[in-house]
């Protein structure tokens, strides 16, 4: 696969505008942000909407569910750190809830 590039520092601060939801883990390594449901089966029919989507899009979020709460942290490992792929899967993710 191509390189992946990371952003910049004022990529970042630009793209994440576009974010409101989502914050900067990880000295700007990484972006998350925390869902919650009504009950586990409205957590896990979402992850397994972002499952599909992350299998096809090859870009697969780091997770975590316990009962009604999913906190998705994403970063790109290819590149080391926060790109572009990050961002767009962000706001496709966004647009599932
Ligand atoms: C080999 C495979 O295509 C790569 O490792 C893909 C898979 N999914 C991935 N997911 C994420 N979040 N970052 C990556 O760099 C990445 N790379």
């Amino acid at each position: 696969m191509a390189a992946v590039e990371q952003l910049t520092e004022e990529e970042r601060t630009t793209w994440l505008r576009a974010l409101p939801k989502w914050s900067l883990a990880r000295d700007g390594a990484a972006i998350e942000r925390k869902f919650e449901f009504a009950d586990f089966a409205e957590a896990f029919s979402f992850m397994t909407r972002v499952a599909i989507m992350a299998e096809k899009r090859d870009h697969h979020p780091e997770w975590f569910n316990v009962y009604n709460r999913v906190e998705i942290t994403l970063t790109t490992h290819d590149a080391g750190g926060l790109s572009l792929r990050d961002v767009n899967m962000a706001k496709k993710i966004d647009a599932l809830v």
